[in-house]
């Protein structure tokens, strides 16, 4: 079809920015808009879209009104791009998993009226219970954790129920927190929202319902019966249920698009909302994941999944459900320190310079000469351990490198590592037909993704676009309004296949094999320091 087709909107707002994407009928991308929050928002005082708390280093927030007027900005920028919004059949999106949305009292008739000559942010702007959402790299809920795994038996049976062990990032516990804390807030809380319904919720100018796969994430939801675990709720927040609302499959129709879209930037009242979903989730559709690929989502937080038929209780990392087929599954796992790690050491090996840090990478051998290291900004999830853990080939820690090269090869080595070491234990088996699939802002890095096919001995390929979150979200709005007549393949058959990029050398298997090993028992010795200390 012609520039007269249908469009589809994608959006995701992630850590840093409110990204959009419009795509035709046949999932072409015909434009793409960014709202920055720091550069184009800078009232707000954020790093990265986050403000640490001052009190405590482990307490992360985000202004949801930010986000609110990030989504304005970014349909005006559209806009000027000369998007028809006319045109846009259908929106769907993704978001920052697990940070959470307090509605006060009474928001939802503010959803429900909002006027088109008014922008949201000055609507909106007494719609929230508490301004600042705790977001995923918030670290400060170890207590509200404890009562969750005992409040059912333990990390074992929490992650049999809920597809995970109490994480602190994890909406329940953090939920709790707020109730604990801040009961005002609590009990003026109408509505709580994901970060991904709450986006559906101001297109839809009504609330929108949390979906399955995002929902995996809160330790509130039984991933079998998709329904909340009753229990679970008691022990994070009284009468949560009704805050919370009734959960639906990721690729639920919602609703029309609210009035105000259509009287302000000209969508048409035809136009549906398709529910919202967390940003791995709609990776794992943006890169049309298969049986026996792994995923690896190299962003703010690098992330590892899977596709799974069946759920699985893993000791560490996270089972969802899976966003295309709501009696599938997906697996998750999570790193906290990515790309800002990996800026901190472009800047203080390479200058701040990514092609001095290529250069210097591409320098050093595969192995680095048997230096190892961790490096943690931030407290990691997996695993729990923080700070720069460097070591010589005899294994002996050491505080610095004597080279940069040394250094930069040792950070991307160890965080490539790791992935491997988990990957391993949650099932991933490296065989002929396996294919690291790579997303997210450090996929561009060429250099960088040969370490990671040298890492795996396997061969890396890349998407279309460096950020599957906001394709998947746009593949979601058309899949949910033609699944009952095409299934997702048929409808993302004109996509082309993810491109190979990068395959191992043929010495890479014999020198990391043996890292990984090197790696669970350095991890091992850290830990039990740590838990002697
Ligand atoms: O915490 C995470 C998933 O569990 C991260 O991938 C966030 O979704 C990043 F926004």
């Amino acid at each position: 079809m012609g520039d007269s087709g249908p469009t589809y909107l994608g959006l995701d707002l992630s850590t840093q920015q409110l990204k959009a994407i419009v795509v035709d009928d046949q999932l072409k991308v015909l434009d793409e808009a960014y709202v920055q929050f720091d550069n184009d928002l800078p009232e707000f005082r954020t790093y990265g879209g986050v403000i640490n708390k001052k009190e405590s280093a482990s307490v992360a927030v985000a202004p949801c009104l930010m986000w609110v007027k990030a989504l304005d900005m970014l349909l005006d920028k559209l806009r000027v791009c000369g998007v028809d919004f006319a045109k846009v059949q259908g929106i769907s999106g993704c978001a920052q998993q697990h940070g959470t949305v307090y509605w006060s009292k009474g928001s939802r008739e503010l959803l429900r009226n909002l006027s088109p000559d008014k922008f949201l942010h000055q609507q909106l702007c007494n719609a929230f219970a508490t301004n600042y959402s705790p977001i995923w790299m918030d670290s400060s809920t170890s207590a509200e954790c404890e009562i969750l795994e005992q409040t059912v038996g333990g990390p074992q049976n929490l992650a049999q129920i809920t597809g995970s062990k109490a994480y602190e990032r994890f909406s329940g516990p953090q939920i709790a927190k707020i109730w604990r804390t801040r009961p005002d807030a609590y009990a003026n809380t109408e509505r709580i929202s994901l970060i991904s319904s709450f986006v559906a919720s101001l297109l839809v100018g009504d609330y929108a319902p949390i979906d399955y796969s995002d929902g995996s994430g809160m330790n509130l939801l039984d991933i079998r019966t998709k329904d909340w675990n009753d229990q679970l709720l008691e022990a994070s927040g009284p009468d949560l249920r009704g805050k919370l609302g009734e959960t639906v499959p990721s690729y639920t129709n919602l609703a029309s698009i609210s009035s105000y879209y259509v009287e302000r930037f000209g969508f048409s009242d035809q136009c549906r909302v398709i529910a919202f979903t967390g940003d791995n989730p709609a990776s794992l559709i943006g890169m049309r994941l298969g049986k026996g690929d792994l995923a690896c989502s190299l962003g703010t937080s690098d992330t590892l999944f899977l596709w799974l038929d069946d759920p699985k209780t893993l000791p560490e990392g996270h089972v969802l459900c899976n966003p295309l087929d709501k009696d599938a599954y997906m697996t998750m796992l999570c790193f906290k320190n990515g790309s800002f790690t990996r800026e901190r050491i472009r800047d203080s090996a390479a200058g701040g310079s990514w092609q001095i840090f290529n250069e210097l990478l591409d320098s050093t051998p595969r192995g680095n000469f048997g230096n190892i290291a961790l490096y943690f900004d931030a407290p990691e999830i997996i695993p729990a351990l923080v700070g720069d853990h460097r070591f010589n080939k005899a294994d002996d820690k050491i505080s610095r490198y004597s080279s940069k090269e040394v250094e930069v090869r040792a950070l991307i080595e160890g965080q490539f590592i790791a992935k491997r070491a988990y990957a391993e234990d949650f099932g991933f088996v490296i065989a002929s037909n396996s294919r690291i699939i790579a997303t997210g802002g450090a996929s561009a890095n060429k250099t960088m993704l040969q370490v990671l096919a040298d890492v795996f001995n396997a061969p890396v390929y890349t998407t279309e676009v460096a950020n599957s979150a906001v394709l998947g979200a746009a593949y979601l709005a058309k899949y949910a309004l033609h699944r009952d007549k095409n299934n997702f393949q048929e409808i993302t058959k004109y996509i082309p296949e993810p491109q190979l990029l990068c395959t191992p050398y043929s010495d890479a298997e014999s020198i990391y094999k043996p890292m990984v090993a090197r790696y669970r028992r350095i991890v091992a010795q850290l830990l039990k320091q740590n838990a002697s200390s």
